[in-house]
């Protein structure tokens, strides 16, 4: 799981003037767009570093306005690069938001300013503060009522093992406001035991019950382990775990114990699953990772049962049970960030019970508080009593969690990209360039885009930037011109060529009764069917595009 430990860091912050405040948002130069999202600046008329004066004066008007603003430049600095590459592209619409993830991002980090500088001032001084906080988190509110997922709770489920480890994560110091219950389609997942506040901490796990490599190294296996050279902690924690789960005096006894007999990843589709994957690149993701886990398990496991059977007994060393592990580690792991700053792959009792959403409650969660040595994972949007809490995983597209993870999110996922095979080089643009200048290209399905006008059609710039340059190298003003529409109906066909191809390959419609699919079959058709309405609907946008392009056209 991805949870936001690796971005640049931030030299916002407030500082106090003789008559309010000044606001100042810079964007760092350590961030991995900072070209694109420099220029994406300076076109709406901002600099990399941007200063907002508030007076103690203020009115609640004035207040939204300048809000308005800080958001303008915070929507940009927190743009990743599904984001960027997708855009934007309505030239009016300064009002709208980019994402439902980039505006949660935008507030959550207007307010974590106000919060560190209001920690430091004399909060009756700072009226004008609390009331851009209220607007902050009114605007959270609103996007959460217009952005919600219903997740239905299985209450005939008693949850006996869990309600156990509930018990242990008490005595062990857990602070929870979540209750462990079973979600429709999801297996265990987390409920809120009351309503949550935006900055409220839902759950609270003291650093003695994560399991770290620390395990390892009081193990009886780690004299041996750490002369294998090249091995990672991670392949170390995951042949520990192998053994421990069977352990009856495992510190961790009650957390195996919930632990689910199979785990159902992309990593143990059949034969069948990945027969009806046929034409999709989620074929090759998984083959590739089979394959892998195959060659890791050949190389590193027999010798290790065959040189110290007393510890790596066979019968607890098999391929199944690697391969069990594996998906553990895979789709229950979090990266922590630890007091002394190094980042550790750790299995976090309870915590694991967090499902994954599209519109998640905790995004920024993986490092260790120094004053309570405890991991904290606090609601950047509110959760109501009784609603299912929900994390972010990370921006990962549904093949990637279909591989590692076993599930296709609810919603319409926007890092569901198809990548092209169109190789152009170059990082980042460099200073001066335009911002449609991408290493590589993708496409999604064009219902995400707001503008499928003429020169736009739904389909990503910077892809349609390049297609034009390739056919013709004169440079392109999005004019009505003969010669740029031209120019633009051979775009379209090239286009068009491609994801027919894409389509045929791709089949018609399974005829497979889902209903009586297996699982793995069943997210394989699904997924199937995902990339057909990506394609289907790129080739509507095409075919629409031509008819916009030929009737301006016609009446030149
Ligand atoms: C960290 S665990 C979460 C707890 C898990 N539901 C359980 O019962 O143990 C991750 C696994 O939960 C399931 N999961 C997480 N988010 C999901 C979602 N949005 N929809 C369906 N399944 C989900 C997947 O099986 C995934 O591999």
């Amino acid at each position: 799981m991805d949870n936001n430990n690796n971005k640049p860091c931030s030299s916002n912050k407030i500082i106090k003037t003789s008559d309010g405040c000044e606001i100042v948002l810079e964007l760092s130069q350590n961030d991995p767009f900072f070209y694109k999202k420099k220029n994406l600046l300076h076109s709406m008329g901002f600099d990399i570093r941007e200063q907002v004066q508030f007076h103690r004066s203020s009115c609640p008007d004035a207040i939204a306005t300048i809000l308005e603003r800080i958001l303008q430049i915070a929507r940009i600095i927190h743009l990743d690069e599904v984001e960027l590459y997708f855009g934007k592209v309505n030239d009016c619409s300064s009002f709208e938001y980019w994402s439902p993830r980039n505006e949660v991002e935008a507030l959550n980090s207007v307010l974590s300013l106000i919060n560190s500088y209001s920690s430091c001032e004399r909060q009756k001084e700072m009226n004008f503060l609390q009331t851009l906080q209220d607007e902050v988190l009114k605007r959270i509110q609103e996007f959460t009522d217009k952005n919600k997922v219903e997740s239905r709770i299985d209450r005939s489920c008693s949850c006996d093992k869990e309600k156990c480890l509930e018990k242990w994560g008490e005595s062990n110091g857990v602070k929870t406001s979540l209750k462990i219950a079973c979600v429709e389609g999801a297996g265990r997942g987390a409920i809120a035991t009351k309503d949550l506040k935006v900055g409220d901490i839902a759950l609270e796990i003291p650093v003695s019950i994560i399991i770290s490599e620390e395990h390892v190294h009081k193990s009886d296996m780690y004299h041996i382990l750490e002369k294998i050279d090249g091995i990672t902690s991670e392949t170390m924690l995951l042949l520990w775990s192998m053994k421990e789960r069977h352990n009856c005096s495992s510190k961790f006894k009650i957390y195996f114990d919930t632990l689910p007999e199979e785990f159902k990843t992309g990593l143990s589709f059949g034969v069948d699953a990945i027969m009806a994957l046929d034409g999709t690149l989620l074929l090759e993701e998984i083959m590739q990772a089979k394959e892998h886990l195959r060659v890791q398990y050949d190389e590193l496991v027999p010798p290790l049962c065959k040189n110290y059977p007393e510890v790596f007994l066979p019968e607890l060393y098999t391929r199944e049970q690697f391969l069990w592990a594996c998906e553990l580690w895979y789709s229950n792991s979090m990266k922590v960030m630890f007091v002394d700053g190094k980042l550790r792959t750790c299995l976090i009792p309870i915590a694991g019970f967090l499902n994954h959403s599209l519109y998640p409650h905790i995004v920024h969660y993986g490092k260790v508080d120094s004053a309570t040595n405890t991991l904290k994972f606090p609601l950047t949007r509110p959760c109501c009593f009784g609603e299912q809490c929900c994390l972010s995983y990370g921006n990962f597209s549904s093949s990637h969690l279909i591989t590692f993870y076993g599930f296709m999110p609810q919603g319409d996922n926007p890092y569901d990209v198809i990548p092209l095979d169109i190789d152009v080089g170059d990082a980042d643009c460099i200073e001066g360039c335009p911002t449609s200048s991408w290493t590589s290209h993708m496409v999604r399905g064009t219902w995400f885009s707001n503008n499928h006008n003429i020169f736009y059609y739904g389909l990503p710039s910077p892809l349609l930037d390049y297609l034009r340059g390739a056919r013709s190298p004169a440079p392109h003003a999005k004019t009505i011109e003969i010669s740029n529409l031209e120019n633009e109906i051979e775009v379209l066909k090239d286009l068009q060529s491609t994801f027919s191809s894409m389509m045929e390959n791709l089949g018609d419609t399974d005829l497979v009764d889902s209903d009586d699919a297996s699982w793995d079959v069943k997210l394989a058709l699904e997924f199937k069917d995902l990339q057909r309405r990506i394609v289907s609907s790129i080739l509507t946008s095409c075919a629409a595009g031509l008819n916009l392009v030929q009737d301006e056209l016609s009446e030149l």
